[in-house]
């Protein structure tokens, strides 16, 4: 394919690898990801998701690996790092500051792309007073997206857990970042939250965002994403659109071999 016709590549990354002791976690891993796409990340209790996405957000270091984000090289050493190289994260048990507000905790978000400083915050010089309620403007607009808009003032721990999983993507959106990962979003949600995650996803999606997301829910995924990569044992026994991978003899006997789940 010509230069000219290569699709928009956000996130290339391959030949991952990462062992814990005796255990080989991850091997040879990669994946490509296009702008635009939702692309999803299953396999059975234990086959690696959660480490790879710990690798490429930088809080694991690879044994091996080549990481391309929008077409520059980066290096997932530092969780801030790759926060700043445009990769931003949610988790699978939230991680919100519980005593902060919905706006706050999505200003903080914000703070990572702005440039006044420690020492404009000191001395609440007029570029940062500015800055503060341009912050604060943008992180009420993230609110209304992601339709919490109305909690903006409570407290976050006050907030139902659907709405936590919401505010800790409106968090992730609040650093433009080029792709969004998301560690099992509809973990503990009941059937309604799940319609409105994926409705939420879906919307994300077609604002030319980018995401990458872990789900247990196999279903919610190939109901999502366009292209899935299925670990086990820290292997990747499958690539291709969901269609394509719920065929694959060795994805039917993985799930089958520990419970279908
Ligand atoms: N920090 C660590 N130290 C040692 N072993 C680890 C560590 N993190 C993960 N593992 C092991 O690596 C393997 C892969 O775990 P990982 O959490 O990545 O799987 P997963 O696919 O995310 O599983 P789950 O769906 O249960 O969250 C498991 O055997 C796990 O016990």
């Amino acid at each position: 394919m010509s230069e000219t016709l290569r699709k928009d590549v956000v996130l290339k990354v391959g030949g991952i690898s990462k062992r814990f002791g005796g255990l080989q976690a991850l091997s040879d891993v990669g994946i490509t990801i296009e702008r635009g796409q939702v692309y999803g990340l299953i396999g059975p209790n234990g086959a690696g998701k959660t480490t790879f996405f710990n690798v490429i957000t930088g809080l694991y270091t690879p044994d091996a690996g080549s990481f391309e984000l929008a077409g520059k090289p980066y290096q997932p050493t530092a969780v801030h790092e790759v926060a700043k190289a445009g990769i931003a994260r949610t988790f699978q048990n939230i991680r919100l500051f519980a005593e902060m507000t919905a706006l706050e905790n999505v200003m903080v978000g914000r703070h990572i792309r702005t440039g006044s400083g420690l020492l404009g915050a000191v001395f609440r010089t007029p570029r940062f007073k500015k800055e503060e309620l341009e912050i604060a403007q943008r992180a009420q607009e993230l609110l209304d997206y992601v339709g919490i808009g109305k909690f903006a003032d409570y407290k976050s721990r006050t907030l139902s857990y659907g709405d936590q999983r919401r505010l800790e993507i409106a968090r992730a959106l609040a650093t433009d970042p080029q792709l969004i990962a998301l560690d099992e979003p509809a973990a503990g949600m009941n059937a309604t939250e799940k319609v409105m995650l994926r409705e939420l996803i879906d919307r994300i999606r077609n604002d030319n965002r980018t995401i990458l997301i872990i789900e247990h829910d196999v279903k919610l995924i190939m109901g999502l994403c366009d292209r899935v990569t299925v670990l086990d044992y820290g292997k990747q026994i499958a690539e291709g659109t969901p269609a394509d991978v719920q065929k694959n003899e060795k994805v039917i006997e993985a799930y089958l071999g520990t419970g279908g789940h």
